[in-house]
């Protein structure tokens, strides 16, 4: 089946259009301060609108609170909700019953216990994201470091729940972990820049090809 291809940390209109036109199936649109990435809530809503009903709009956050949540909710009208802190299952659970959308909980894998983890969220949430962990460095981002994993440690899992793969994958190397992890949608940020939250339009088009295609 032809994979679902998410890219991550659109802000920009341009490559926004460039995402579209390529081919991706959803567009991340990054609240989070300290990234490059992190678009604030009226350029946020506006490209949200423009990606509306062509794609689905994923509205990424890290821990946030409930305040945090209302305010990006009212002004991204998001279809996905993507939690890419330490939420706990618990967490996961409350902002869902709370807020009434859709969540895709990201999960750092480093080992077999970390994939053992997967299977609360994902009694918990409507999707799953395996991503490398974070550098342990100070200030490192929660995601967005163009880090990968072992592959290995995801390769056929079925949590019963849509799974997407995401750490490090750019356009030369999205084929081989999609055929190696047989997982049915890839995320990227990275991998499709030309420097930190500068998105290059050459790159998604070529990463949608190369994912595609797969
Ligand atoms: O992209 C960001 O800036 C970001 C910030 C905070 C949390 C997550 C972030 N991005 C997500 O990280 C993964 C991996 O990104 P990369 O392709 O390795 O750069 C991806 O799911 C992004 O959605």
């Amino acid at each position: 089946m032809t994979p679902t291809v998410k890219i991550c940390g659109l802000s920009t209109p341009e490559t926004l259009d460039a995402a579209l036109e390529a081919g991706a199936d959803m567009v991340g649109l990054v609240r989070f301060p300290r990234s490059p990435r992190h678009v604030e809530l009226d350029a946020g809503g506006a490209l949200a609108a423009r990606a509306r009903g062509r794609v689905g709009v994923v509205a990424l956050l890290v821990d946030p609170d409930d305040d945090e949540l209302a305010r990006t909710l009212e002004a991204l009208r998001p279809d996905l909700l993507q939690l890419h802190g330490r939420e706990s299952p618990e967490r996961v659970a409350a902002i869902r019953a709370r807020f009434g959308v859709p969540v895709m909980k990201a999960v750092g894998i480093a080992d077999e216990g970390d994939v053992a983890g997967l299977h609360a969220y994902a009694a918990v949430a409507d999707r799953l994201l395996v991503d490398a962990k974070p550098p342990r460095t100070a200030g490192a981002l929660p995601g967005g470091n163009g880090l990968s994993f072992d592959w290995r440690l995801v390769t056929g899992l079925d949590l019963g729940k849509p799974l997407m793969l995401s750490g490090g994958l750019d356009p030369a190397n999205v084929a081989a972990a999609l055929r190696l992890t047989r997982i049915g949608g890839v995320d990227v940020s990275s991998g499709v820049e030309s420097a930190p939250g500068i998105k290059d339009r050459a790159r998604i088009a070529a990463f949608v090809e190369a994912a595609k295609g797969a």
